[in-house]
């Protein structure tokens, strides 16, 4: 007992791994008992803001302790590679428990080993370039119809929510995952946008997952989605009447209604879509393992897809010489498939180089997910560093993608740079290794499908914004970018 408590007290101080090992923790500060170093992570607005000073006084691998979770954050290719691909059973995925509960706990972000393999396999399947490539016209179907109903409205609306939770209910709670989640997403207001961007990746996602052929279930489907989001970020309080209780009933309520839709499936046919490929026989998922499945995918891929719209349509407004190449090259693709304007294919958007480089390079300076979370499952040892079991570990992809060793002059919007591939594990905006994304050939796709007829047949205004940046938990231009979309003259 003696042993393991000088082993305890020598482990505070960051000397002894577990295995009796003497190894350093990496560089940095824990700050004040407890609280850590809170205080200075909101005080710099933005938590970018945070990370680069750290980095700049400490190097690629540092310590930190915010709202009582200890943390090591890194940000050099090689250290995130360490953390995400070559030693990714040493780090969990963390989540605090609300968040599980309410997306559901067998939904494919919270797992490890054997599940997860199983489950990325049918997902990749579903989303791969294989898979998607059919889907080509029904994606371009939906682009259209968004276009059509915004024709001369302004379409963006961000309705700003009462931040539920803030900084100090997150230092009062316990000191846990879920108030470290808070404090970097929660930070700021939390944004709820209902506009063009959403609506579009909200119904390519459910095309995605159910085909063409659900859609009765899918207005009903839309709107409980929508509540379970308002109450993705507020207080886990289960009590009748908050954002949480309601959103934990339309969770139940989606439930249902996908519980339905297999029944349904099960009956007739299978298509090519991620519920076929779910309901494979040979794959013997339950009913709740692919409701919570469906419901995650829905939730990593909406925001996140119509974050990176926003910030192409702003850097495109804020550099007409680029925007130019890209209506020119979206311009010839067009003239080529005649006056009949036959719809476009997956060859087409092979030939959209510019517009991808766009894409790209969006990516990389607005860094959406400007990092993830992991958990240490034993202590590790990094070059000669200790890392903790149970300190959570955070590879900064934002860091990474501004770093002027990787990416010369970094704050400058340039897709020309991507004319040349970076150097590896340096860009990472669909992360990296066992959980990286497998819906980016998707969200790459359907970017492309939509700036093909946004920059052929349509002009935008966007009225004055601030600049800066929230986070909602994505990062988006401050106070959203409130658009005017008018179709040109001449087109029909
Ligand atoms: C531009 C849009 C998108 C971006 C920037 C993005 C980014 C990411 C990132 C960085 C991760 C890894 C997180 C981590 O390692 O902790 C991830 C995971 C994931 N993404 Fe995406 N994503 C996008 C769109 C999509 C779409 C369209 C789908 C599905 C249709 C999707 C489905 C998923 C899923 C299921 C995971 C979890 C994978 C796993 O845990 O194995 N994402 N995404």
């Amino acid at each position: 007992c003696a042993i393991r408590s000088r082993r305890g007290a020598a482990r505070r101080q960051g000397a002894v791994s577990q295995s009796g090992k003497t190894l350093a923790l990496p560089p940095g500060s824990m700050g004040w008992p407890y609280v850590g170093e809170t205080f200075q992570l909101y005080s710099s607005k933005n938590p970018n803001v945070f990370f680069a000073r750290k980095q700049n006084r400490y190097g690629p691998i540092f310590k930190t302790h915010i709202l009582g979770c200890p943390c090591v954050m890194v940000s050099s290719p090689e250290a995130a590679r360490f953390v995400l691909v070559t030693q990714a059973h040493l780090f969990k995925p963390t989540f605090p428990a609300s968040k599980e509960r309410m997306l559901g706990p067998q939904a494919i972000f919270f797992q490890q080993g054997d599940y997860h393999a199983h489950l990325r396999r049918l997902v990749s399947r579903a989303f791969s370039p294989e898979a998607i490539r059919a889907s080509v016209p029904a994606i371009e179907a939906i682009a259209l119809r968004s276009l059509d109903s915004w024709d001369g409205q302004l379409v963006n609306t961000f309705q700003e929510m009462k931040t539920v939770s803030d900084a100090s209910d997150g230092l009062l709670s316990s000191a846990s995952s879920s108030a470290l989640f808070s404090a970097l997403f929660q930070s700021q207001p939390t944004v709820l946008i209902i506009d063009w961007r959403l609506q579009y990746a909200l119904n390519v996602a459910l095309l995605s997952i159910f085909g063409e052929e659900e859609m009765q279930y899918i207005e009903e489907l839309k709107q409980c989605y929508l509540t379970l989001e308002k109450g993705y970020n507020s207080m886990p309080v289960n009590l009748p009447g908050t954002l949480f209780h309601k959103a934990m009933k339309a969770r139940k309520r989606l439930g249902a209604i996908v519980a339905h839709i297999i029944s349904a499936r099960r009956e007739r046919q299978r298509g090519s879509d991620l519920l076929a490929s779910f309901l494979d026989d040979s794959e013997a998922l339950t009913d709740a393992q692919i409701a919570d499945n469906v419901i995650g995918v829905i939730f990593a891929a909406r925001d996140t897809t119509a974050s990176v719209l926003t910030w192409m349509v702003k850097f495109l407004g804020d550099h007409p010489s680029v925007l130019k190449a890209v209506i020119d090259e979206q311009q010839e693709i067009a003239m080529s498939k005649g006056s009949s304007g036959e719809p476009l294919t997956w060859a087409d958007t092979r030939r959209m180089r510019m517009t991808s480089r766009v894409i790209q390079e969006t990516m990389r300076v607005a860094s959406i997910l400007s990092f993830t979370f992991r958990e240490a499952v034993e202590d590790v040892e990094y070059q000669g560093y200790l890392i903790p079991k149970g300190w959570k570990v955070l590879p900064l992809f934002r860091n990474i993608h501004h770093s002027p060793d990787h990416f010369p002059c970094p704050e400058k919007f340039d897709p020309s740079r991507f004319e040349v591939a970076p150097k590896p594990n340096t860009f990472m905006p669909f992360g990296n290794g066992t959980h990286s994304c497998p819906g980016n050939e998707l969200a790459k796709l359907e970017m492309l499908v939509l700036f093909h007829h946004l920059a052929t047949k349509y002009r935008w205004s966007t009225s004055k914004s601030e600049s800066g940046v929230q986070f909602g938990p994505f990062a988006l231009p401050i106070n959203g970018l409130p658009m005017t979309f008018t179709r040109k003259q001449g087109l029909n």
